[in-house]
């Protein structure tokens, strides 16, 4: 994805501490409007990303441009306060002694009396807080204290918001509703975001952009469809997705694997060969399995199946139901288009166009 009209443009940014390179040359360039969701496991450097846009972190090299200007670079600081940037954080961080008109009025202070009421009265209006106006944090539910924060991040006209893990606070059903309200007031008021999450669904379902690091590095960025269609790398595809690993090698033009032989021209090595749950299908035509165990999750059937050739057993998963037991005998195979492939030991490296030139002998 090519942003017409950037907002905010990292270049190669490198932040360390001490001996741990948090961010390790860093690019990523969003568009106006856009929502780019930084994703990733614990410690891999989303929060220090999130702060040096902010301009809360300094960087020891690369530069952040956000709406055309430089705001850090080599010899360029500007201020957290002069980057017009609306911060959310993770609790809220609401100020109790305020009611909700005073908190979202708060980082109003130079505009006039005059003017700061008809702000908070349109940002009021606009994200629906009427009946909570005159009430204090400590009276309102979690999914409330969201929309106030958003509220008063909103109401000095950033032109960047940046939103630390804002959903975590909240229970599963009240996440969900909650993110669908904060999605549709971010597009209402067509601003630029920066989300961090650490859940892939939660980034998948945000971001136009969805970036995804691990130890400071960006391993992958692109639309969430893509990323997780098409990943580029083995460490992606795991990541959005519970994924098997299927032992395979390279054969005269062969994919030689327990699931079966596929024609593979012009690959060669041992390969890093991964398959969704959700790609496996009980059919006469597969190999032999074993069952194993059978779950219902819900709407999800899950079924571990023992298959010769690999050690941990075949995850399958779907919507359907098997009326099946332990100790069972069918036959599963997988379509040769939803088996990905990856070089070997190579988890940064792109797998290239190969997953769609296989077909089953
Ligand atoms: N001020 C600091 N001093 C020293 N090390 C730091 C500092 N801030 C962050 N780090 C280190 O930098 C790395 C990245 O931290 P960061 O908080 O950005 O990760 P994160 O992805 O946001 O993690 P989490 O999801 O747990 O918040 C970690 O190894 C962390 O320990």
């Amino acid at each position: 994805m090519t942003p017409t009209n950037s907002m905010l443009v990292l270049s190669a940014i490198t932040r360390h501490f001490g001996q741990v390179a948090a961010l390790q040359s860093i690019s990523l360039e969003v568009g106006s409007g856009q929502i780019l969701c930084l994703v990733g496991h614990s410690g891999c450097g989303k929060s220090t990303l999130l702060r040096a846009i902010a301009g809360i972190e300094a960087l020891d090299a690369g530069s952040i441009v956000i709406d055309g200007k430089v705001v850090s670079g080599p010899g360029v600081f500007v201020e957290p306060e002069h980057r017009r940037i609306g911060f959310m954080f993770q609790d809220y961080a609401l100020f109790p002694h305020l009611s909700v008109r005073d908190n979202i009025g708060f980082g109003l202070g130079r505009l006039s009396r005059g003017e700061r009421q008809s702000r908070i009265d349109e940002i009021v209006e606009r994200i629906g807080l009427h009946p909570l106006i005159d009430r204090f944090p400590h009276m309102l539910s979690g999914g409330e204290q969201q929309r106030v924060a958003l509220a008063r991040a909103l109401a000095p006209q950033p032109r960047l918001l940046l939103m630390d893990e804002p959903f975590s606070n909240l229970d599963r059903v009240l996440r969900d509703k909650v993110r669908l309200e904060t999605l549709s007031i971010i597009k209402q008021f067509g601003i630029t975001a920066v989300v961090v999450t650490h859940d892939p669904e939660e980034a998948l379902a945000i971001g136009d952009l969805v970036a995804l690091m691990q130890k400071g590095r960006l391993v992958e960025a692109g639309s969430g469809s893509r990323i997780y269609d098409a990943p580029w790398t083995a460490y992606a595809a795991r990541f959005f997705s519970r994924m098997n690993t299927i032992p395979a090698r390279f054969n005269e033009n062969v994919l030689e694997t327990p699931l079966g032989r596929f024609e593979a021209h012009g690959m060669e090595g041992d390969p890093t060969v991964l398959v969704r749950p959700q790609s496996v299908k009980i059919s006469a035509e597969g190999v032999p399995a074993i069952i194993l165990d059978r779950m219902i999750l819900g709407e999800i059937e899950e079924l571990l199946l023992e298959i010769g050739g690999l050690d941990e057993p075949l995850i399958m998963r779907g919507t359907g139901r098997h009326e099946l037991r332990p100790g069972d005998r069918v036959c599963v195979s997988v379509n040769p288009r939803d088996i990905m492939i990856f070089p070997e030991n190579d988890d940064q490296s792109r797998s290239g166009s190969n997953i769609n030139s296989l077909k089953p002998l």
